[in-house]
């Protein structure tokens, strides 16, 4: 008898996507049987700001409470969204493979941002996006949105799906990817123009922490676990971590594992009318054996690997904490 394991989801379309892959891969994995357990959330129930609500962790408490509860055994998160404070009770066990992690413009016409006109009303609900959009380009209108991928990408001109009455928007590459919607990109950034948030484009794929280590679902966790995501994303958000930044600040970051075994971190605190900027890069050389899947099978490299990619991201932090970061970009009132 394969075991049953229960894997909870939100009910948007984002996050029916993401849970149903990691599903797939779990199913293909171990000796498993895996059934999908939606679960409504305060962000997805009650209506009103997401500020009025607390943030984001209100889409994350009530699958951890799933979880917690036994109603569960599986959560699905971007990590983007996931705070960086850990969870008592409960691991990421598993990181998968990362989708590419850069912002990708969604413009009307094919437009590039260098293309756009003068004036042109560009969306974005994320300040790390509107201050980046604004250093790169002040004469743009940077408006404030909301909503799920769709309604965002209905508010370009020339959708049918929605009200057109923006030039363009800007969504994560990955988001997009996942849903099936990469036609309707129109530019994707590099990190030197539109940084990324810290853990963009990657999954956590949660448990309690008492899962049984010889049981299947663990062996199954272990396999889908891709160590160079894991390691890069450690480092992004121990930096965001020791800036005591929350998931709105102004905050670009991104990590990459080179086949050479060095971990390279670049990170960027914009002011929010994007007039001034901090960036800085380091590199921490970890343990330049994986396997071919990316697994880590010694524990004890792995164990290493993880304290100096968090050490990497607390290094970057300190250099733009030294250099005025806090004060530049009003950290604290992030939170
Ligand atoms: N905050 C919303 C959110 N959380 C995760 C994604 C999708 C991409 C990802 O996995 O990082 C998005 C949408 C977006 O930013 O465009």
């Amino acid at each position: 008898m394969p075991q049953l394991v229960r894997i909870g989801t939100r009910a948007s379309a984002l996050a029916l996507t993401q849970t149903g892959h990691v599903a797939d891969d779990l199913a293909s994995l171990a000796d498993l049987t895996v059934e999908t357990v939606r679960v409504r959330t305060d962000g997805d129930r009650l209506t009103g700001s997401l500020a009025s609500l607390g943030g984001t962790g209100v889409f994350v408490t009530a699958l951890r409470d799933a979880l917690l509860e036994g109603r569960c055994d599986v959560a699905v998160h971007s990590l983007k969204d996931l705070p960086t404070a850990d969870a008592p009770g409960l691991t990421i066990a598993a990181v998968p493979p990362r989708e590419d992690p850069r912002d990708a413009l969604c413009a009307r016409d094919g437009l590039t941002l260098a293309g756009l006109p003068a004036g042109a009303r560009v969306g974005t609900g994320a300040p790390r996006r509107a201050a980046q959009l604004r250093a790169a380009r002040p004469d743009l209108d940077v408006v404030d949105i909301r909503g799920n991928v769709d309604t965002r990408l209905g508010r370009v001109a020339g959708s049918t799906a929605g009200p057109g009455d923006l030039d363009a928007v800007v969504l994560a590459r990955a988001g997009l990817a996942r849903l099936g919607r990469l036609e309707a990109v129109t530019e994707v950034f590099d990190a030197d123009v539109l940084a990324p948030a810290p853990g963009q484009g990657a999954l956590a794929v949660e448990v309690r922490s008492d899962v049984d280590p010889a049981g299947e679902l663990a062996r199954a966790l272990r396999a889908l676990d891709h160590r160079p995501t894991r390691l890069a994303v450690l480092a992004e958000r121990a930096l965001l971590a020791r800036l005591e930044a929350g998931c709105a600040a102004p905050v670009g970051a991104a990590a990459a594992l080179g086949d050479d075994g060095v971990l390279r971190l670049e990170a960027v605190v914009v002011r929010p009318d994007g007039a001034a900027s901090l960036r800085r890069e380091a590199t921490a050389a970890l343990t330049p054996v994986a396997d071919e899947d990316g697994r880590a099978d010694d524990d004890a490299a792995r164990a290493s690997d993880e304290a100096a990619a968090r050490a990497l991201g607390a290094e970057v932090a300190d250099e733009l904490l030294a250099a005025g970061a806090a004060e530049l970009a009003d950290l604290a009132a992030s939170r």
